[in-house]
């Protein structure tokens, strides 16, 4: 293929200067051509590389080039780093980690995701499995004894020595809460209050652009509107939402119902209050406090009017601010309290599960050595929840069991990756 298009076969991996032809013998383009014989490519398998001038025709006339070839196709989604994967070139927390790394919008994001591309949490896991092994060689010793008569306890004793160590170091693990799942995610910041608050005002200063429609009529907003923010390397989702009220439109009613359900569902809710309104605009946020929800900043808004009024807030004890949307006076401050709520929800600290289903297969394995160490010295049940807790960590290392699961996640690989 690379004798056909670029006239040549270059060394391996030196970058060539080669002119790209078509079928025809038509130039297409004056390029650069890299090849990569297996085994030492991403891959693992053969790989050649076209460099090339980046417009649409280049690159329409080069792929009908190459796809006039025989037995050449395009790939998959993630085709690449599946292959990658099964020639043994990345475990699958790798490979999460560098589809973590191309998604990555803001710097911490960035850094986690090459922590998991080197493998932190794969070599963890690895060390874990193989401790776990050899723990289970001191038991099915102990099987093996126990058939010529009596149960020696010296040899379950010191397998269960060292699960214990094990299962210490995979709780510790667990116990960071999920945050750096939150990392990859972002953190959801819902605005929400009564309906002409100024909500969705205070969204267009947030995002810094017309985002979301502000007009005096109360109850303009309906769908749920969201912007992503990059809060010193913080990935900070702010929603807008519609004004809670009793609505007879049954359009506006659906509003309101997404706008309680996805508020409920956000880390913090910014409860806006307007300084002009009778009463303290807090009837529905207590009727929230009521239902055990927590996590409320209230922002008293448009203190740019002369009567502003500043009801008291303190029945509800939460962290006040007092902003105008219109002008932007007290916006700065509420950003900067939003970057430190950020930071330190975000502990950075040595987080290594960043998915799911991380979290569940180790949950999963701790589960499974906890109740190892729980049983009495019946060597055979011992051995079978170690067989458990080791295959679970196969798992995440996707060495077994994987099929079902590969599909989903090289799915939501890019194209070319
Ligand atoms: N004076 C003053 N007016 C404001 C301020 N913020 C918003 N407004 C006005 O208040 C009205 C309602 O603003 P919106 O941003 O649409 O309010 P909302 O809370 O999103 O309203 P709904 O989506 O209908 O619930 C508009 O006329 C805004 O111009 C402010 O800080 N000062
Ligand atoms: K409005
Ligand atoms: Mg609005």
């Amino acid at each position: 293929m690379l004798e056909r298009i670029a006239g040549q076969r270059p060394q391996p991996r030196a970058a060539t200067r080669a002119l790209l032809k078509d079928p025809s013998g038509q130039p297409i383009d004056d390029a650069i051509v890299l090849w990569f014989p297996a085994p030492r490519s991403a891959t693992g398998e053969d790989v050649a590389e076209f460099h090339i001038h980046g417009g649409r025709a280049v690159l329409q006339a080069l792929i009908a080039a190459i796809g006039a070839v025989e037995n050449l196709r395009a790939a998959e989604p993630g085709e690449f780093t599946r292959r990658a994967f099964e020639n043994g070139k990345l475990d699958l927390t790798e490979a999460e980690g560098l589809d973590d790394l191309i998604h990555a919008d803001t710097e911490r994001q960035r850094r986690q995701a090459l922590r998991q591309l080197k493998g932190l949490l794969g070599d963890k896991a690895r060390d874990w499995r193989g401790q776990i092994i050899a723990a289970s060689a001191l038991v099915e010793a102990a099987i093996d004894f126990s058939d010529e008569g009596d149960v020696p306890d010296e040899l379950i004793a010191p397998a269960k020595a060292k699960i214990e160590i094990l299962l210490d170091e995979i709780e510790d693990v667990l116990a960071q809460e999920g945050r750096s799942e939150r990392l990859r995610d972002g953190l959801v910041v819902a605005i929400t209050g009564p309906p002409n608050v100024g909500k969705s005002t205070l969204m267009n200063q947030l995002a810094r652009r017309e985002v979301a429609i502000v007009s005096p009529h109360a109850g303009t907003t309906r769908d749920v509107i969201e912007v992503h923010l990059d809060l010193d390397g913080y990935p900070v989702t702010v929603i807008d939402t519609a004004g809670i009220r009793e609505a007879i439109d049954p359009v506006e009613q659906e509003g309101v119902r997404r706008a309680r359900s996805r508020a409920a569902e956000a880390d913090l809710r910014l409860w806006l209050v307007d300084t002009q309104a009778a009463g303290d605009g807090e009837d529905e946020l207590r009727a929230w406090i009521a239902e055990g929800q927590h996590g409320f900043w209230v922002v008293r808004n448009k203190l740019d009017e002369p009567e502003a009024v500043t009801p008291d807030l303190s029945a509800s004890g939460w962290p006040c601010f007092s902003i105008s949307a219109a002008n932007g006076r007290g916006v700065p401050e509420l950003i900067g309290a939003l970057t430190r709520y950020a930071a330190a929800y975000f502990d950075e600290g040595s987080a290594l599960i960043t998915r799911a289903r991380h979290r569940e297969l180790l949950r999963q394995s701790a589960d499974a050595l906890g109740r190892a160490i729980d049983l009495p010295e019946a060597a055979e049940l011992i051995a079978e929840e170690l067989r458990l807790a080791a295959h679970r960590l196969g798992q995440l290392l996707g060495r077994v069991d994987v099929e079902d699961i590969l599909d989903v996640i090289f799915r939501e690989f890019c194209v070319g990756k």
